[in-house]
C-alpha cells in the first residue's frame, strides 16, 4: 500500500540497532540516494545522518544513529552523544534487528529506545536470508513480547519497495504539520561531510583487519569551480606507520583505488566531475585529540 501523502504530517524518526543490522542500507533505500555509508563490517557509521523522505504533504526526517558504542575515548563519547541527541529529537523510534538473531547488543539498543517514552516500531531486517518463512513466526512472537511495539515489520532493506512500505507504516504515527524541508532536500549534511564518508567507506571495503577502525578522514579543501568541477583534498589519518604503508599500498595502488572509487561515488551524488586528492598522515591519538576531532566533524 503506498504511503498516504495527502495529509500534512512531519516528524523525526530515529533508527536504532546494533552495528551491522542494516540501518544505513535502509536509510539509503528510503531516501533513494546514497547518503549513508554501508559496509559488510560493524560500526562503520560514525555520525548521525539526517535523511529526508518527502512525498506530497508528508515528510519523514530520519536520524541514523551511530549505535551504542562503549568506551572512554573522546570519539566514543561523541558517538554516544550523537545517539542520545537523535533519540531526544525523535517522535518515533525504530528498533532494527536482524531476522532470527537476538544478542546482548540488540537488548541494549532496545533499552536506549525505551529510555524515551516515544512510540516504537520494530523492523526485522534481512528476511531475504531466511529459508522457510514459517521459521520467522516464533521469532516475531518473541520480539513482540520484548516491548510494546506498535508494529513489527519483517523486510529486506535491500529492496526499495520494502523501504517504501515501511515509510507508509511510519506516517500515521507522526504529528500533523507541514514539511520542514524543501521537497528536493535529501539530507542536511554538507557535501564535504558526505565526501569524507565516501572515502571512509572505501577504506572499510578495501582493507581488512583493524586499519579502517583506526582511520579518520578530514576534508582540507572542497571547492566548486566555475565550470562545476568539484575539487576536493582530503587527509586520511591513521595511527601507526605500518597502517600508513597499508593504506598507500604497493606503488600507491591502494590509495589510488580508494580515491577512484570514492570519486565515482561523489560524482554520482553530485552529478558533476570530481577531482579528489588524498594524503595519508600518521597521528597515533587522533581519536583523543580535541581540536583534530573538531576538524573531523566530531566536535563537542
Ligand atoms: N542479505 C541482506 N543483507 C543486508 C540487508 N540489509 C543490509 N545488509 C548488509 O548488511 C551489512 C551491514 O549493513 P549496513 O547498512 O552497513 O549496517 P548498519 O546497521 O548501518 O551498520 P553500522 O554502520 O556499522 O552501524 C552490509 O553488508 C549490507 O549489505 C538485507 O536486507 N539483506
Amino acid at each position: 500500500m503506498p504511503a498516504d501523502d495527502t495529509v500534512a504530517r512531519c516528524g523525526a524518526v530515529a533508527l536504532v540497532g546494533r552495528p551491522n543490522v542494516g540501518k544505513s542500507t535502509l536509510l539509503n533505500h528510503l531516501i533513494g540516494q546514497k547518503i549513508s555509508i554501508t559496509a559488510p563490517r560493524p560500526q562503520t557509521t560514525r555520525d548521525q545522518i539526517l535523511g529526508v523522505w518527502t512525498r506530497g504533504q508528508a515528510q519523514i526526517l530520519f536520524l541514523d544513529t551511530p549505535g551504542v558504542h562503549r568506551g572512554y575515548r573522546r570519539l566514543n563519547r561523541h558517538l554516544l552523544r550523537a545517539t542520545r541527541a537523535a533519540l531526544d529529537g525523535a517522535d518515533l523510534g525504530i528498533l532494527v534487528v536482524e531476522a532470527l538473531l537476538w544478542t546482548a547488543a540488540d537488548a541494549e539498543a532496545l533499552r536506549w529506545l525505551e529510555q524515551r517514552s516515544i512510540p516504537l516500531l520494530a523492523v526485522v531486517n534481512k528476511v531475504d536470508r531466511v529459508r522457510g518463512k514459517a521459521r520467522l513466526l516464533p521469532y516475531l512472537a518473541e520480539l513482540g513480547r520484548r516491548a510494546p511495539f506498535l508494529e513489527i515489520l519483517p523486510l529486506s532493506a535491500r529492496r526499495a519497495q520494502d523501504a517504501e512500505r515501511l515509510a507508509g507504516r511510519i506516517l500515521p504515527h507522526l504529528p500533523p504539520g507541514p514539511p520542514r524541508f524543501a521537497a528536493d532536500t535529501l539530507t542536511d549534511r554538507p557535501l564535504r561531510f558526505l565526501a569524507a564518508e565516501f572515502v571512509r567507506e572505501q577504506i572499510f571495503r578495501q582493507l581488512g583487519a583493524e586499519v579502517p577502525y583506526d582511520t579518520a578522514v578530514a576534508i582540507e579543501r572542497y571547492t566548486v569551480t566555475e565550470d562545476d568541477r568539484h575539487e576536493i583534498e582530503a587527509t586520511i589519518y591513521c595511527r601507526r606507520p605500518g597502517q600508513k604503508a597499508i593504506l598507500v599500498g604497493e606503488g600507491g595502488q591502494r590509495l589510488k583505488q580508494i580515491g577512484s572509487r570514492a570519486r565515482q561515488a561523489i560524482e554520482e551524488l553530485t552529478g558533476s566531475r570530481v577531482w579528489l586528492g588524498l594524503w595519508v598522515k600518521e597521528k597515533e591519538d587522533w581519536d583523543d585529540d580535541r581540536s583534530l576531532l573538531h576538524e573531523l566533524g566530531y566536535g563537542d
